[in-house]
């Protein structure tokens, strides 16, 4: 942390609208903890300049480099990531001092007229480029004996949307955390349920992560942090780890709490791997105590993991053309 007292807390941050507003929500929280000022220093990864498909050039934390590497520079003092873009590989030199109480974690479908998924009719194109949403959607679509055809597209929020508005698409599938946050959450037409459509690991989370020796920022932001949204998240990129995926192969993970009347005992795991004709799909869950460390919460996506493997999901996870 900075040591001058009078001096800003200064917080890298993608510059798109998106990053920016998720930013301004963590400055706000971390203006109110420590009492100091927050400035937003804006920084271009490669994600944002490159027009390359994300299936082929993710993985590699394109969204998250840029912003990794200000803060080893000691150029600004902590960063926010969208969890589901950060590789589950932890630098030694970084940590993630807080991770904010998650967003909703579902897909949400944009499409024209209102319509639901159910509703669309045969062979309508619906945007996205993502393996996952890609299989899941194709599998929904052939449970309900009708074909859709997919369509990669790329783009911020706003971009991708505009493809419903002006009539090149019937619909497009975006996080609900995203529209949310950049206050467009009512122009989704369903949110897909996670028994149809399982959200990639650590969907609608935040990262915030700190250098690893800044202990006084890291007590500082750790009061941003909530346990269950971390035991959850930890659980889901474990089981993404353990099927050694990258963020663009065909998984999906959502992890949640069982409750007992108003006890919370239990969370559950849940876990899909797929082609992306959607033809066939792993999909299993386990549950087990709620983690209470990080250690139990890796154990219960590596169990998980393991049952996928065992179900044959290694052979789905080789597809990354479209
Ligand atoms: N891959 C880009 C990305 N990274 C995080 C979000 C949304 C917000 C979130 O999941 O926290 C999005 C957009 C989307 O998938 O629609």
């Amino acid at each position: 942390m900075n040591p001058r007292l009078d001096q800003p807390l200064r917080l890298g941050t993608r510059r798109s609208k998106l990053a920016m507003s998720q930013s301004g929500h963590v400055a706000d929280a971390v203006r109110a903890v420590t009492g100091r000022p927050v400035e937003l220093v804006e920084i271009t990864t490669y994600g944002d300049v490159s027009r390359e498909n994300l299936a082929q050039i993710g993985g590699t934390g394109v969204f998250v480099t840029a912003l990794r590497e200000a803060l080893l520079r000691g150029e600004v003092d902590f960063a926010v990531h969208s969890l589901k873009d950060l590789p589950t590989g932890q630098p030694d030199e970084l940590v993630i001092a807080a991770m904010p109480l998650r967003e909703d974690a579902r897909d949400a479908l944009v499409a024209r007229d209102g319509l639901t998924f159910e509703q669309l009719p045969d062979g309508a194109r619906i945007g996205t480029g993502s393996p996952r949403r890609m299989a899941q959607l194709n599998h929904l679509a052939l449970s309900l004996g009708k074909r859709i055809e997919t369509v990669a597209i790329r783009g911020n929020v706003d971009t991708r949307i505009g493809f419903v508005r002006d009539g090149e698409l019937d619909a497009v599938v975006l996080a609900a955390a995203g529209l949310n946050r950049i206050g467009r959450g009512d122009e989704a037409t369903e949110l897909l349920p996670v028994d149809s459509v399982l959200p990639a690991p650590g969907q609608g989370a935040l990262a915030v992560e700190c250098l690893a020796s800044d202990a006084d920022l890291i007590a500082a932001l750790g009061e941003l942090d909530d346990p269950y949204t971390r035991a959850a998240v930890t659980a889901e990129r474990s089981l993404l780890a353990a099927l050694e995926a990258g963020c663009s192969a065909p998984v999906g993970a959502f992890a949640d709490l069982l409750a007992d009347g108003q006890i919370v005992n239990e969370m559950r795991l849940r876990g899909v791997v797929g082609t992306l004709d959607g033809s066939t799909l792993v999909q299993l869950s386990t549950t087990g105590p709620v983690p209470q460390s990080y250690d139990e919460a890796m154990a219960l996506g590596r169990e998980l993991a393991d049952e996928m493997l065992a179900k044959g999901a290694a052979g789905l996870m080789g597809e990354r053309s479209l």
